[in-house]
């Protein structure tokens, strides 16, 4: 089959600079691709690189799609390199569409995410409003001492309401003696007497921390997340290997070809929670089309980020 290939670079701004351990973050960009076989049949697709998360840069991943010619194969979509996971979902997940292999996605539970720091102390109500009950907090940015109290404040507001629960997301911005100090607090608080739950604790330490991570659930009744630590295939399968066996944040956009996601996901077993990278909703369908399919836990997706953007919901 003959594919003709067209692409188009987008951007756009947050309402507010998202705040994370990263740094601040004002605009996403990305590239939209368009594939067209003989018939006329299209399919969408979408390049959303993180490269602070370990993905390609949206420069390498415009310099691969300006280096393809107009007509493409789908020999050479399954042959992207693995240096290039962005541009694999981006391609694959349109040829997947191309193919017809378009399902409606099921209604998942998603989880909203909150500003960063004392900021989200008076966004949770309005997230809650909107039927959301898991909420997602950035932490790792302020002082520990600072967070630790807000963090206080935070769960006896929101266990004030049946059925909330918090995920604590620090971008790997905290140190050991940090993370032991706030898995301590939030096993207390999980553990009191309402049904407010800190679900997990998202990248506390740095990627190359590891150990110290797989120490932290030892101590503790509170789960940590790998978020940064396991972006791509690669990633996750080197932090299995390496005994890790907590929760896997997958970001579909940035971890690779789904097709390869999908083996590695059923051959390890994973415990994984979806995640957005802010794409558009081109990026987001496959993304959650995948994670419907794979994801067998009852954990939210993390794609409550459309309120982050102007003109959307
Ligand atoms: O996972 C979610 O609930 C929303 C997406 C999200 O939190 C992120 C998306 C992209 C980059 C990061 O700033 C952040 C994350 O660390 O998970
Ligand atoms: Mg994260």
């Amino acid at each position: 089959m003959t594919i003709k290939f067209k692409f188009n670079k987008y951007s756009r701004r947050f309402k507010q600079p998202l705040k994370t351990h990263h740094g601040l973050w004002g605009v996403r960009e990305g590239i939209i691709i368009e594939l067209m076989d003989e018939k006329g049949k299209v399919g969408w697709g979408e390049i959303a690189p993180l490269s602070w998360f370990g993905s390609e840069t949206l420069r390498e991943a415009m310099d691969f799609c300006e280096s393809l010619p107009g007509i493409i194969t789908e020999n050479l979509i399954f042959s992207i390199p693995m240096s290039l996971p962005a541009c694999q979902f981006g391609l694959e997940s349109a040829l997947t569409q191309l193919q017809g292999n378009d399902e409606e996605i099921p209604k998942l539970e998603n989880s909203g995410l909150l500003p960063t720091g004392k900021a989200g102390l008076s966004a949770w109500k309005d997230l809650v409003n909107r039927g959301y009950t898991t909420l997602k907090w950035k932490i790792g940015v302020d002082s520990i001492d600072n967070e630790l109290n807000w963090l206080e404040i935070l769960a006896s507001q929101m266990s004030e309401i049946q059925g909330l629960s918090l995920r604590l997301d620090a971008n790997g911005g905290l140190n050991f003696a940090e993370s032991d100090r706030l898995l301590d607090i939030c096993d207390r608080i999980s553990l009191g007497d309402t049904s407010f739950k800190i679900e997990f604790l998202e990248q506390p330490l740095g990627v190359n921390e590891l150990e110290g991570m797989l120490a932290l659930t030892k101590g503790h009744l509170t789960s940590i997340a790998l978020d940064e630590s396991v972006a791509t295939l690669t990633q996750i399968n080197q932090c299995y290997q390496q005994g890790w066996r907590g929760i896997f944040v997958i970001k579909p956009a940035i971890v690779g070809s789904p097709k390869q996601l999908r083996k590695l996901y059923h051959t390890l077993g994973i415990d994984g929670v979806f995640s957005s990278v802010f794409e558009t909703e081109i990026g987001q369908k496959a993304s959650l089309q995948l994670a419907a399919e794979l994801c067998q836990s009852h954990r939210a997706v993390g794609f409550g980020i459309n309120h982050w953007f102007v003109d959307t919901d």
